[in-house]
């Protein structure tokens, strides 16, 4: 299980030290941390995201043919406005394609005019709730933006080059909403998962209530799953920000991988993509020169790309010849009764069962998670010339000693299996060593020299050939 350093917003907005150190830290060496957003002034962008889940919903709902309609790749120059359905991008596995439906809708045409003026399109169910999908843009933007604006301090980066000034409000960006909908999210399922990728822009803040997001952990080397945190954004380094940030910032590998255990149905993620202005120029790993749009579209034509395309390059990874692909059981051992503590406490939050057996039994005697909605808000945009209360931390779900008996029982079984395939493999590995020892010797005794010798000498060599 990755351990992501957590990282409250209020505090950054108070350029709190502590704060300001742990962002810094987790920014430049794992690029990946907990927002939490559990002050009064954010509650209302929590519950804005719950509510676009739901809009979400509805639209996934509608008939394929109709989804369809909005083809993302059909809509705009940029990809940023519309309808992905499963399959478009590799998946997880090789030969297998992505397992995750999206709709995106861009920052431009809904907070920021079209150069015409206009607003773009939405489908009905999404169009019903234009205003809510604008507040909650705007809103995570402007989160964003403090929290680049901490970086920028925390960087010493000069002012007329600070982070901000890539990202200023009235410019045209590739920024852009999310909600990704992931319908079967388990090993078996012909589409599965989402591949893994570095973003592409600048600041992911990531909303989701089921596990299966996991990051190469840059501390381990290895893909840890990422547990969701309720009042929590899960934020990540893009590839923008990297470049921007002289390279010192780092943009993570992550994917989406079904669970250790069971099956997820219907996974839903609401994801803000802050992304820099169009014209914002950097370099790559390489020393290359980019417009940030040109990055944009160019990692995008990578995800459509067939495998061996994406293998040469290493736009999608930051790798070239690293797809990250899934291997599903090189990460069973060890990780069972993290994965059962983590399904416990994330079937709490979503007040759903979870599908292990290991659960059904637990669930009694597991604390209930605290759900609490802080009051409502102020706009969080004036946020930072508030001095928030702070809100006492909420309690974090306990496991009860029978529940951590049962995980701890779950682990071992699971080692202990392993173990005697381990011991078994090494039994089969002598019996081969001694067999393969045993057959050289022989060739060895019939080589043509012995025979001739054993000919010469006849009867002296022994009747070893009769
Ligand atoms: O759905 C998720 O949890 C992650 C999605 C993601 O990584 C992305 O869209 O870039
Ligand atoms: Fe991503």
């Amino acid at each position: 299980m990755a351990e992501l350093k957590t990282i409250s917003l209020s505090q950054l907005l108070e350029v709190d030290p502590q704060a300001m150190k742990e962002l810094e830290d987790a920014a430049t060496l794992q690029g990946f941390f907990y927002l939490d957003l559990r002050g009064s002034e954010t509650s209302r962008t929590l519950r804005d995201v719950e509510e676009c889940v739901e809009t979400a919903r509805e639209f996934y709902a509608m008939p394929f043919e109709e989804k369809l309609g909005y083809d993302i790749d059909k809509l705009g120059m940029h990809k940023l406005n519309g309808y992905k359905p499963e399959g478009r991008n590799a998946g997880i596995e090789k030969g297998k394609q992505d397992g995750f439906e999206a709709y995106l809708v861009p920052r431009d045409g809904m907070c920021n005019p079209l150069f015409d003026g206009g607003k773009i399109m939405l489908p009905g169910p999404l169009d019903a709730h234009r205003s809510l999908l604008e507040r909650l843009m705007n809103d995570l933007h402007a989160i964003g933006i403090s929290v680049l604006r901490a970086l920028s301090l925390v960087l010493r980066i000069p002012v007329e080059r600070s982070l901000e000034m890539s990202h200023r409000h009235h410019c045209s960006s590739t920024s852009a909403l999310g909600v990704l909908k992931y319908p079967r999210l388990w090993a078996e399922s012909p589409q599965l998962g989402h591949g893994a990728h570095t973003d592409v822009g600048s600041l992911t803040l990531l909303f989701c209530s089921e596990p299966g997001l996991q990051l190469l952990d840059p501390k381990t080397d290895q893909w840890a799953y990422i547990r969701p945190k309720d009042g929590h954004a899960i934020v990540n380094v893009g590839d923008s920000l990297r470049f921007l940030s002289d390279h010192r910032l780092r943009s993570c590998l992550h994917r989406v991988v079904p669970p250790v255990e069971g099956r997820i149905t219907d996974r839903l993620s609401c994801a803000y993509f802050l992304r820099p202005e169009l014209d914002a120029v950097f370099m790559d790993d390489t020393g290359k020169s980019w417009k940030s749009v040109d990055w944009h579209d160019g990692k995008y034509k990578m995800f459509r790309a067939p495998t061996e395309k994406q293998q040469q390059d290493s736009v999608l990874t930051g790798k070239a010849g690293f797809l990250g692909s899934w291997c599903p059981d090189k990460y069973m051992v060890g990780t069972r009764g993290e994965w059962a503590a983590m399904a416990l406490s994330s079937s709490k939050q979503s007040e759903q069962p979870f599908g292990m057996a290991i659960l059904a039994t637990s669930q009694e005697s597991a604390v209930p998670c605290h759900h609490g909605a802080p009051a409502p808000a102020p706009d969080p945009a004036a946020a930072s010339h508030s001095h928030p209360q702070q809100q006492p931390s909420p309690p974090h779900p306990t496991l009860s000693k029978n529940a951590q008996q049962q995980i701890w029982a779950w682990s071992l079984s699971g080692r202990t299996s392993n173990l005697a395939v381990e011991i078994a493999t090494a039994g089969c590995a002598c019996v081969l060593a001694r067999l393969c020892v045993g057959l050289l010797r022989a060739r060895r005794e019939h080589s043509p020299v012995e025979m001739l010798m054993a000919l010469e000498h006849g009867s002296r060599a022994g009747n070893r050939w009769g």
